[in-house]
């Protein structure tokens, strides 16, 4: 077994969000030697949890440690998060502003603690990435140093030990160094930097293309075309993103093209799992109903429409996925009308705009 590293002093960690990647990350803070607190809104989970050890709603099979405590389902007091050294999120991306909410008075006045996202979406209401919800909930100067985790990252395998890596970024060079020293193990190595916009896209864009991916399997489709799926899905994530203001360069970290690559290929993705079944006939409101667990890029397909319809790039890989999920069309006929398309230069990235990252980062005070 791969040795653990001690990184300076143990933190006091409150982690959002009982779920699948929430318990999985206080289990690997745990075995990291940090004392650890997951918040849930359910008083039954709570109470199963501190009594079993183990998530009646994820990660069934794994056994947490005792030493772990559930808290909830009232939200955490000021005092307790004002005792914190880290608040790790880990709910799904319409939740967040929610939670920021009830959060901020909490935070006011106090010290803040280092502030970990690590939910991969776009609100669907206001196409707003998770930065920008950090903006309008606590202030700038919050969303500033708000770090993000991300990258090829199955809470099933991360239980296991399995070696894994993210890409750990934020505005701030120096919180993401503390994200990274609190996270680094031997099997769960952080690569740090500093395009939270281009992160963010990454990991929202992905769970899109991973739907489609998932689709052309259900549909009989084989290897090269799940090969031509992936490769193209990175041509078109890096034109978006790049268009929206972000580093190309992002798109080729393990936030970009590893996590496309993982969950383009896996049948332990949901969003992967979401277009097989849409392959294979199922209709979208059973498959939600019935998956027990989020798949973000059903509701970032809205909002990823709303962003290239803005920005006026040409996604063909994602509006196909959006005219399924969305406008009634049938799966099998919208491939074919993809693979009819006239071809085009292999590295066109038509890229002039960036003005959504601009606009952001004005919010925060910040020359682009
Ligand atoms: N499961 C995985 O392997 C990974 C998941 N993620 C991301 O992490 C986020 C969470 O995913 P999972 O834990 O897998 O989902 P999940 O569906 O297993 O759990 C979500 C948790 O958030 C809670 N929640 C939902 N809305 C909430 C709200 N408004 N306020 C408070 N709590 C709320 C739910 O009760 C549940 O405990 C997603 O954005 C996902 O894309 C990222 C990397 C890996
Ligand atoms: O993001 C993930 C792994 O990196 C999990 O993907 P799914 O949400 O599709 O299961």
């Amino acid at each position: 077994m791969l040795p653990h590293q001690n990184h300076g002093k143990k933190s006091k960690v409150l982690v959002f969000g009982a779920g699948n990647f929430g318990s999985c990350l206080a289990d690997h803070l745990e075995d990291s030697s940090h004392s650890v607190y997951m918040w849930s809104r359910s008083g039954d989970q709570v109470k199963y949890f501190n009594q079993y050890h183990r998530n009646p709603e994820a990660l069934q099979d794994h056994e947490f440690a005792e030493s772990i405590t559930a808290v909830g389902p009232e939200f955490p007091s000021a005092e307790m998060v004002q005792s914190m050294d880290v608040l790790l999120f880990a709910i799904p991306t319409e939740g967040v502003r929610e939670t920021l909410t009830a959060l901020k008075p909490t935070l006011d006045g106090g010290r803040i603690p280092l502030l970990i996202f690590v939910n991969k979406g776009i609100e669907i209401k206001t196409r707003a990435l998770t930065l920008e919800i950090i903006a309008d909930t606590c202030g700038p100067e919050i969303a500033k140093i708000a770090t993000f985790l991300s990258g090829p990252s199955f809470a099933k395998e991360i239980v296991k030990r399995q070696p894994t890596s993210v890409s750990v970024v934020s505005l701030s060079k120096e919180h993401a160094q503390q994200a990274s020293d609190l996270f680094h193990q031997p099997w769960f190595r952080c690569y740090t930097g500093d395009d939270p916009i281009g992160v963010e896209l990454a990991g929202a864009l992905k769970n899109v293309y991973a739907i489609a991916a998932g689709m052309a399997a259900g549909l009989g489709f084989e290897n090269n075309t799940r090969a031509m799926l992936i490769t193209r899905s990175l041509a078109e994530m890096t034109r978006v993103g790049t268009a929206y203001g972000a580093s190309p360069l992002t798109f080729l970290t393990l936030a970009g093209v590893g996590d496309l690559f993982l969950t383009c290929s896996s049948s332990t993705s949901r969003n992967y799992t979401v277009g097989y079944r849409l392959g294979k006939g199922e209709q979208l409101d059973h498959i939600i109903k019935t998956l027990g667990s989020v798949a973000e890029g059903v509701t970032t397909t809205k909002g990823m429409k709303a962003i290239v319809d803005e920005l006026g790039v040409a996604a063909p890989i994602a509006s196909g996925i959006y005219d399924v999920l969305y406008e009634g069309r049938d799966a099998e006929e919208r491939a074919n009308e993809l693979l009819s398309l006239p071809p085009m230069g292999e590295l066109d990235l038509s890229v002039e705009s960036g003005k959504p990252a601009k606009r952001l980062l004005e919010k925060l005070g910040l020359q682009s």
